[in-house]
């Protein structure tokens, strides 16, 4: 398959000069001060090479030559406002031929009064934006990546030597060759981006990888992009570019104008700033060599640089003298493998503060009579006023210095090392960033490993829209460096982002336009409430209307709704001024003496109880803040070193001896105690034991007497069963023998069993039973008693009689013919009892 890489290099030069129209002559000379030694960044024709230091550079000089006079205006563009225009700083008012001679430049933002140097579409210079500007692309070019993710890019340098690797631009991939894929069982893995990029043509590279970012930042977002890869791959030439290919940095400041030009309703301030990590040190590129370093400022994702110089910008021919006298001082020096090599991270940053335009009539770009508030740290300059809140954006272009291996220069190496400590600090706070997006963890990232990270900690954590340049040296002895590289997009390009609009709001004129609704609300709410007052008659009349009753409804709620606005803005009030008396003095707390006294006494009862509420809660948040005090570290956080080890060995001291206390404790208290515990335990086990046997044997006790009493009953229940079959039998005999005999009845042998009803009628029955003389019923009583079958022997001899008083009784009333069993005794006999009631068949003959 053929690469698209296979075209001839168009050439292999360092970047020459930052906009064509320019010419500039290069000469080398070593000086001091980074002021006195102008060079345009992209003015060399030829390769050079030149050892650099961070002791003593290389300074090169040029000799900017007067801008050419600007074209006349194309018909149709708009006309200047001459007195308006700003200063810019490539027509300065000293040093006519060199510009760049004064440290403090006229452009210095703390020098000028932003509003003096605003930009806006009527101030653009239409030389600054020809050729480039291409509406159409901005209008249909939706942005192609999502923006809540990285926009990644590989970038392949032309290469004369063979290439190692297919790109495909439209496929957007990128594989090595399989003649140099190490595991020749495998094919080699394909890596898809966002775009695939080859050749020189600059333009189309900017279109792709940084315009939108470019766009993003006009409308308020921070973005960034920069380019990563090994050394000599193209990452300079993609930034700046050279005469006939501008790179990123002049095209991204072009189209930045353009976008002014396109909006007419608003105005700008642009301030430009340019820096570079060189061996961890921050430098700031536009300040004198003897400047301090600069410093990282504030914490977490509210980082700023102090002291930075920033340079205003009002025109392409000022962007272009600033990045010239950044370029000038930059860290560059010839390697084994790059005559102009980045010895540093460079960083060109854009802060873009804009606002709706004001009335401009009487120059009127502040408002008269509104203090100006002295810029916050890292806050805008551009003050928010006549109600117009101001938008800040900073766009951020960097070039990043390449890895790369060991040199043959000591010097070299050295930096090298830096460079490569900085880049893997980069690589790993990407490879957390990635694994906590895609697996939504909240791991620890490491930004602070270095100045880099911890400069761009704001940006990666989401705050920015991010667009990265990897670029790549085809060449076959770069594999290894080129497969790194293609990892590390891969991995950045899995980064969520979630950049936001920053917004500043006027609030005095926000207070302006509350109290003004508030007015408006008010008279609305009077006028209502004198309708819901009109006299008597006019409601009567009105209430025979059709809806009357839904239009009262409706009032009464637009009443309502009325007052729940007034009340919401009343609030607003209290807020945006609680928090503008913060702005102007950090200590001073809330003041919560603003009170509406169009309150009525009810309301301001409630708003009363709730600030004594307040009061309490404070109250107690400030003994929270004491404990804490008390609680806290002795040292503040930025205590020195020494001061921090000190306290360290002291708690390392203080632990040290409560140990020797606890075992001390241990030793001396610990085995007695125990002891005791032993001893308690031993007497208070035999004690238990005694106990459980003792209950045990009332246990047995127990049982054995519900045995007994179990035995009583069953022989109590034996006994009574005997009584009542004697009884019946007694009864049964008495009514037998009732008439025959005066000799005694039997029942008042057994007692308690009367004479059954029915035993008269039987009688008659009775009376043809033989004599009682010869009665086999006369017997022994208390042989019966003893004797149960002499009882049964009786019983048989007169025909049989139930046992069962129970079924005696029944069939004494009903005359059942179902035979009965006399259950205690365990015998059953038949009953025959009706016969015998009834006289009939079983009598005796
Ligand atoms: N796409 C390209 N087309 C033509 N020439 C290129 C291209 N990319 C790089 N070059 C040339 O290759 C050389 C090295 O490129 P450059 O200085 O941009 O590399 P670099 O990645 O910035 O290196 P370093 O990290 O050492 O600074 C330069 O002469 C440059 O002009």
């Amino acid at each position: 398959m053929a690469s698209t890489e296979t075209q001839a290099p168009k050439r292999l030069l360092k970047p020459t000069s930052l906009f064509a129209s320019r010419r500039i002559s290069i000469s080398s000379s070593s000086e001091s001060s980074r002021s006195s030694t102008p060079l345009n960044p992209f003015a060399s024709a030829k390769k050079f090479r030149a050892a650099l230091s961070s002791e003593s550079r290389t300074r090169t000089t040029v000799k900017i030559k007067p801008p050419a006079a600007a074209a006349p205006p194309a018909p149709g563009t708009p006309t200047k406002r001459d007195p308006l225009r700003p200063k810019t700083p490539g027509t300065p008012r000293q040093g006519e031929d060199d510009p760049l001679r004064d440290d403090r430049s006229e452009m210095d933002v703390s020098r000028v009064d932003p509003e003096d140097v605003l930009v806006d579409w009527e101030t653009v210079e239409p030389g600054d934006i020809s050729g480039e500007v291409d509406e159409n692309f901005l209008r249909t070019t939706a942005n192609g990546n999502k923006d809540d993710k990285v926009l990644v890019s590989i970038r392949v340098r032309p290469s004369d030597a063979s290439t190692a690797w297919e790109a495909q631009a439209n496929t957007k991939s990128i594989k090595l060759l399989p003649q140099h894929h190490r595991n020749a069982a495998t094919s080699p893995p394909i890596f898809n981006f966002d775009e695939i990029l080859t050749g020189s043509d600059n333009k189309s590279v900017y279109n792709a990888v940084a315009r939108n970012h470019v766009c993003a930042a006009m409308d308020g977002y921070n973005a960034v992009v920069f380019a990563y890869g090994q050394t000599a791959s193209g990452k300079t030439f993609t930034l700046s570019g050279d005469d006939d290919q501008p790179g990123i940095i002049p095209r991204a400041m072009k189209d930045v104008f353009a976008c002014i030009r396109r909006t007419p309703a608003r105005e700008y301030l642009l301030r430009c700033s340019y820096l570079e990590i060189y061996n961890e040190t921050i430098h700031d590129l536009l300040a004198p060599s003897s400047a301090p370093p600069v410093q990282l400022q504030g914490s977490g994702t509210n980082v700023w640089l102090a002291p930075l110089r920033e340079e205003v910008v009002t025109s392409l021919a000022g962007v272009r003298a600033v990045i010239g006298r950044g370029w000038a001082a930059r860290r560059t020096a010839s390697t084994d493998w790059n005559d102009r090599s980045s010895r540093s991270h460079s960083v060109f940053r854009v802060v873009i503060e804009s606002r709706e335009r004001g009335d401009t009539s009487g120059g009127g770009r502040q408002t008269p009579g509104l203090p100006s508030r002295p810029p916050t740290p890292g806050g805008p300059r551009l003050q928010s006023i006549g109600g117009r809140s101001v938008q800040t954006s900073v766009l951020s272009l960097i070039d990043l210095a390449g890895s790369e291996k060991a040199t043959s220069d000591k010097e070299r190496t050295r930096e090298g090392k830096f460079i490569n400590t900085s880049l893997l600090t980069l690589g790993s706070v990407i490879a957390t960033l990635a694994e906590n997006a895609s697996k939504g963890k909240n791991d620890h990232v490491p930004f602070r490993n270095s100045k880099l990270t911890r400069m761009l900690q704001p940006s990666l954590s989401g705050d920015a829209r991010i667009s990265v340049v990897c670029t790549l040296n085809p060449d076959v002895n770069a594999v290894g460096e080129s497969t790194s590289t293609l990892l590390f997009a891969q991995r950045i390009k899995k980064v969520q982002l979630n950049a936001k609009k920053k917004e500043i709001v006027d609030t005095d004129a926000l207070l302006e336009r509350y109290r003004q609704e508030i007015e408006e609300l008010k008279t609305r709410l009077s006028e209502k409430e004198k309708d819901a007052g009109a006299p008597e008659k006019t409601r009567r009349l009105s209430a025979r209307e059709p809806d009357w009753d839904v239009q009262q409804l409706d009032e009464s709620k637009a009443m309502k709704d009325l007052n729940a606005r007034i009340k919401q803005l009343t609030n607003l009030i209290l807020t945006s001024q609680t928090v503008d008396e913060n702005r102007g003095d950090e200590s001073r707390p809330a003041s919560p003496s603003k009170v509406d006294f169009d309150m009525t006494p009810y309301q301001l009862q409630q708003e009363l109880l709730s600030a004594r509420r307040e009061i309490e809660s404070q109250a107690t948040q400030i003994l929270a803040l004491d404990v804490a005090l008390q609680a806290r570290p002795e040292l503040p956080p930025d205590a020195p070193e020494s001061e921090k080890d000190r306290l360290l060995g002291e708690q390392a001291r203080n632990i040290r001896e409560l140990e020797m206390v606890i075992k001390g404790y241990e030793d001396n208290l610990g085995a007695p105690l125990r002891a005791v515990r032993e001893d308690v335990e031993r007497e208070w086990g035999a004690r238990l034991a005694a106990e459980e046997a003792k209950r045990k044997e009332a246990d047995a006790w127990a049982a054995e007497l519900a045995r007994g009493l179990e035995k009583e009953k069953k022989a109590r229940q034996q006994l009574e069963d005997e009584r009542r079959v004697l009884a019946a039998f007694v009864t049964k005999f008495d009514s037998l023998t009732a008439g025959l005999s005066s000799s005694g009845s039997l029942s008042s042998l057994v007692g308690g069993v009367g004479t059954p009803p029915r035993a008269a009628a039987t009688k008659s029955s009775l009376a043809r039973l033989p004599p009682i003389a010869e009665s086999p019923l006369r017997m022994d009583l208390a042989g019966m008693r003893a004797e149960p079958s002499l009882l049964e022997e009786k019983w048989d001899a007169v025909g049989g009689l139930s046992f069962d008083d129970e079924s005696f009784e029944a069939d004494r009333a009903l005359g059942s013919s179902s035979p009965k069993r006399v259950q205690n005794t365990g015998k059953h006999v038949e009953s025959p009892t009706r016969g015998v009631l009834e006289g009939k068949e079983n009598l005796p003959a």
